[in-house]
């Protein structure tokens, strides 16, 4: 195949388009479409988008719920954009900041006939750069695609990948010593898929052959850094290294899925909903996303690669644990990690357990 790029790569490619707004071409089932992140959409692509036909904006069936939109393609809305919409309406009907200030958005039409095969990969791949999942629609020639240097997708041939997890490659490892326990070592895992790295943090040199004590934890920049008093992920990381330490023993992974799953910007739009009243599962709901968009697949395999084939696992998240066991990873015993309680945070962590099961 030479030096040209693998399909891996060239979506990896279309991620980092869609994020500056520069549209994508995908193709399958007789058609092709391009889109555009309606999140990072200029003025001057709406426009030369428009004059290639009706456009359509795809929305999560979540989204859609939010808008009273029907969604009649299984979690997938095809709203019909009126020929007169601006830019504004488009990125209203993207992103909820304004939907209690400014409720009159409908009634909007939705497609029903044909396919949104290709609006389900849309949104996809916007998950997967981490915007808003929102995406513009519209049917062109392949040949439009190539001549605007724009990539082309095959939707039947990326939909796999873009399901299966990376395969994730060992960079590098060397000795951390830490407030918590000096015999660290860091561990670096790149995903072969253009995505964020992942760590671990390997605490003593645990017994490959019995359950290791070990946490999944997922980033979280203002808990983790910042000290925010929002939720308890800063404490968490701390608890959980400092009995590792004591313990002499254990696997820490620091897995780079800020605001489970969402990405930092879209965590502090659902910290905005939630100015307004909404609970931390409904914000993610009124932006487009499910309760949980992370993929513990990758933990697992992290932990497969260390050489780990069972844990002592330091959660209160039943789902963790599940996941866990359904990739191969003996689930030992459940460590509870029950830190970092604050008048901040208490109706977050009572949300999580009555609407996610976690175990108080
Ligand atoms: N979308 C969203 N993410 C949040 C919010 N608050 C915290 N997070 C993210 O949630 C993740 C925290 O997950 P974990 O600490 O693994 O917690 P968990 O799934 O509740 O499970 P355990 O802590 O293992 O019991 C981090 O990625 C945070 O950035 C929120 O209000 N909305
Ligand atoms: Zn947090």
């Amino acid at each position: 195949m030479g030096l040209r790029p693998d399909l891996n790569e060239t979506l990896a490619r279309a991620r980092a388009d869609l994020r500056m707004g520069v549209p994508v071409g995908l193709t399958g089932g007789g058609q092709t479409v391009l889109v555009a992140s309606a999140e990072t959409l200029s003025e001057a692509r709406l426009y030369e988008l428009r004059a290639l036909g009706p456009l359509d904006l795809a929305l999560t069936g979540r989204r859609a719920a939010t808008l009273k939109a029907r969604a009649y393609n299984d979690g997938v809305a095809r709203v019909v954009v009126p020929e007169e919409a601006q830019l504004s309406w488009v990125q209203d009907l993207a992103d909820p900041a304004d939907d209690l200030a400014n409720p009159m958005k409908g009634p909007l039409q939705t497609r029903r006939g044909g396919s949104a095969v290709l609006h389900r990969l849309a949104l996809q791949l916007c998950k997967g750069a981490r915007l808003l999942p929102a995406a513009l629609v519209v049917g062109v020639s392949a040949d439009k695609v190539t001549t605007e240097g724009l990539l082309l997708i095959n939707a039947a041939e990326a939909a796999p990948l873009l399901d299966a997890l990376p395969e994730l490659d060992h960079v590098v490892s060397a000795r951390v010593p830490l407030r918590a326990a000096e015999n660290a070592r860091l561990h670096i895992y790149r995903p072969k898929d253009g995505s964020e790295e992942h760590y671990a943090i390997e605490i003593g040199r645990p017994d490959r052959a019995r359950p290791v004590l070990a946490r999944l934890h997922s980033a979280c920049f203002t808990g983790d850094l910042l000290g925010s008093l929002k939720c308890d992920c800063g404490p968490q990381l701390n608890a959980a290294l400092a009995q590792m330490g004591q313990e002499g023993a254990g696997v820490l992974l620091y897995l780079q899925q800020e605001g489970r799953g969402i990405g930092l910007a879209n965590k502090m739009r659902a910290y905005a909903l939630q100015d307004q009243g909404f609970d931390t599962v409904e914000a993610n709901h009124r932006l487009g996303f499910e309760d949980d968009e992370r993929d513990f697949r990758l933990g697992a395999q992290i932990l497969e690669q260390l050489g780990f084939s069972s844990v002592r696992l330091m959660t209160n998240n039943p789902a963790k644990m599940q996941m866990m066991e359904s990739c191969g990873i003996a689930v030992a015993d459940r460590v509870p990690l029950k830190v970092g309680e604050t008048p901040f945070n208490s109706r977050y962590l009572a949300v999580k357990a009555a609407k996610s099961g976690h175990l108080l």
